[in-house]
C-alpha cells in the first residue's frame, strides 16, 4: 500500500524528533518548561467563550501541503495580535517546518505578542515533544487518533497534565471518536479534513458530532470560510471552530475575525 501524506509527515517527525533528542537532551527541555511563562487556561477560556457566543482558535499558518503557500506577508505577532483584537479565544500555532512551512520560534514570538492561550500544533508521537511544547510556552497540545496508538495517546495525555496543559483530540471517524472517549481531555476536534487525502467535508462534523458524549466540547475543525458555515455547525452543537487559512488569506484579520464572529446563534436558541 503506498504511504498517505500522513504516513510521511509521521516518518520524517520521528526522524526530526531523534535528532533533536541528540542535539537537546530531554533534561535540558525539561529545565525550559519548568522555567516557561505560566500555563494560560485554554479549554477553560473556550468553554466560557462557548457559554456566551462563539470559541474560536485561531490559526497562524503560513501554508499547508495541499494549498501550498496560503500567506506570503506572515508575521506571526503581528497575526497574534490581530486575532487577539479580533475576538479570537485561542491561538493554534503551527510548529511543523517540512510541511507547513511552520517553525517553533513562531510559537514564541505569537504567545508573547498577546494574552491568549496558545495551542501548539504539530504531530505529536513522543513525550519529549509535550515538554518541548511546554518550554515553548504551548498552553494545550494536540493528539490526533489517526496518526497514535491508543497507548500513545493516553501517554502524551498524561504528559501534557503533567505538564499543566490541555489536549486537543483529534478525530475524523467514528472509530478515532470512540478511541478519544478512553481519554480524559474534554476538547474533541473533528476535522473536517481527512489528513490522509486533504479531502475536506463539513458532513464530517454533521455526522459525528451527534455521537460526541455531551460532557464534552466540540471544536469543528478545518474549511471553515463564512459565519453561515459556524451557524451550520453550532445546529450540530459546535460552538468553538479550529480556523486557519479562510481568515490568513484576508489582507485585515482583526476585522475579518470580528466579522466572522458577530451575530452568533445564540446557545439554546436552537
Ligand atoms: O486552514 P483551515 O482549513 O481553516 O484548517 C485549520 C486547521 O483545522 C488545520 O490546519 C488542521 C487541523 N488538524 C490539523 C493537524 C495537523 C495540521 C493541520 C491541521
Amino acid at each position: 500500500m503506498t504511504d498517505t501524506i500522513l504516513d510521511k509527515i509521521k516518518a520524517y517527525k520521528l526522524e526530526e524528533v531523534a535528532a533533536d533528542k541528540l542535539a537537546k537532551p530531554l533534561a535540558e527541555v525539561e529545565a525550559d518548561a519548568k522555567a516557561a511563562p505560566t500555563v494560560r487556561p485554554f479549554s477553560d477560556a473556550l468553554h466560557a467563550a462557548s457559554r456566551e457566543g462563539y470559541g474560536l482558535i485561531a490559526e497562524i499558518k503560513k501554508a499547508s501541503p495541499s494549498k501550498g503557500l496560503i500567506r506570503e506577508d506572515f508575521d506571526p505577532a503581528a497575526l497574534a495580535q490581530a486575532y487577539a483584537e479580533g475576538g479570537a479565544t485561542c491561538l493554534s500555532v503551527l510548529t511543523d517546518t517540512p510541511s507547513f512551512q511552520g517553525a517553533k520560534e513562531f510559537l514564541v514570538q505569537a504567545r508573547d505578542a498577546c494574552d491568549l492561550p496558545v495551542l501548539r500544533k504539530d504531530f505529536m508521537y513522543d513525550t519529549y515533544q509535550v515538554a518541548e511544547a511546554r518550554a515553548l510556552g504551548a498552553d494545550c497540545i494536540l493528539i490526533i487518533m489517526a496518526s497514535v496508538s491508543d497507548t500513545q495517546a493516553l501517554e502524551l495525555e498524561a504528559c501534557a497534565t503533567e505538564w499543566g496543559m490541555d489536549a486537543l483530540i483529534e478525530v475524523h471517524d467514528a472509530e478515532e471518536l470512540e478511541r478519544a472517549g478512553r481519554l480524559t481531555s474534554t476538547m474533541i476536534g473533528i476535522n473536517n479534513r481527512n489528513l490522509k487525502t486533504f479531502e475536506t467535508s463539513l458532513d464530517v462534523t454533521r455526522s459525528l458530532s451527534k455521537s460526541v458524549p455531551a460532557d464534552r466540547i466540540i471544536v469543528s475543525e478545518s474549511g471553515l470560510n463564512t459565519p453561515q458555515d459556524l451557524a451550520d455547525m453550532a445546529l450540530y452543537g459546535a460552538r468553538v471552530y479550529l480556523i486557519g487559512e479562510s481568515l490568513m488569506r484576508q489582507a485585515d484579520v482583526a476585522t475579518a475575525t470580528r466579522d466572522l464572529l458577530a451575530n452568533p446563534l445564540t446557545a439554546g436558541g436552537m
